[in-house]
């Protein structure tokens, strides 16, 4: 397993962002993190990639602490958050040849053009990053996240603001990467989770209320497809019973 999440809280003044969640994902698998919004997710995500402190619980990343070994588990993981901040001033090119420096990478002109290419960032590499299109610039946000081939990713809504043909290019490369590292992602795209994730967890209100195999999922819950289930799994129970 290289994560381990066990009992895992974050508490925003009073409110439980996150409530004791506990899960494992390991290499080869793709894991879909699902969830309505404000369930948590990006939250949790924050939390494996040391950018928020837990408020309790723990978790570890290749088997580093995410609170006492942040250095450690910062190296081992690539990660794309939800606002995808980059540098609007910087030129491509130059952004992740600065991203590379940071990483110590040393082999850095090679390595450049190799994640340039795999994310289909050629015609653009000479652009500032302010001027490309959203779709390029979630490009430029994931060429940076696995620049260092860090053995997870996690990809807060990578997909997000892609046209359909730039959708399948990315999740082409997302399951590759999926292959030989340990991957979780979350998205609203149900039909993205049945075309490339192994495993999926549905979170609601900070708790996980779902944790199998995607096939698993199905069967137990009679379904040809996530979102029923997802929707039984999540709605509000005011509109059950309004039902
Ligand atoms: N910095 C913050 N301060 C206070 N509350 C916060 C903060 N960040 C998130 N929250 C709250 O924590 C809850 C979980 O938010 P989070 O962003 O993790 O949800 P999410 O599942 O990623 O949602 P979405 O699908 O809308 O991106 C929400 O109720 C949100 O308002």
């Amino acid at each position: 397993m290289s994560i381990k999440v066990k009992a895992l809280s974050k508490t925003y003044g009073t409110q439980k962002a996150v409530d004791q969640i506990t899960f494992e994902a390991s290499p080869g698998r793709i894991l879909g993190f699902l969830g309505p919004n404000g369930a948590g997710k990006s939250t949790t995500m924050k939390m494996l990639t040391c950018y928020l402190p837990q408020t309790a619980g723990e978790a570890t990343v290749c088997g580093f602490n995410i609170a006492s070994q942040s250095l450690e588990v910062r190296k081992r993981i690539g990660y794309l958050p939800e606002s995808n901040p980059l540098y609007q001033e910087m030129y491509v090119k130059e952004f992740l040849y600065f991203v590379a420096h940071i990483y110590h990478i040393s082999n850095i002109k090679e390595r450049v053009n190799e994640v340039i290419l795999a994310t289909g960032l050629v015609k653009e590499q000479h652009k500032k990053i302010g001027e490309l299109s959203k779709g390029y610039k979630q490009r430029v946000g994931l060429a940076q996240a696995i620049i260092h081939n860090p053995e997870v990713l996690i990809l807060d809504e990578p997909t997000s603001g892609l046209d359909p043909n730039q959708l399948i290019e990315i999740r082409k490369l997302i399951k590759e990467l999926g292959k030989t590292k340990t991957v979780i992602l979350s998205t609203h795209i149900m039909q993205e989770v049945e075309a490339i994730c192994d495993d999926v967890i549905i979170i609601n209100k900070g708790k996980i209320v779902a944790n199998d195999s995607l096939e698993n999922l199905l069967v137990k819950h009679n379904e040809k497809s996530l979102e029923p289930i997802f929707v039984k799994l999540t709605k509000e129970l005011k509109v059950e019973s309004e039902m």
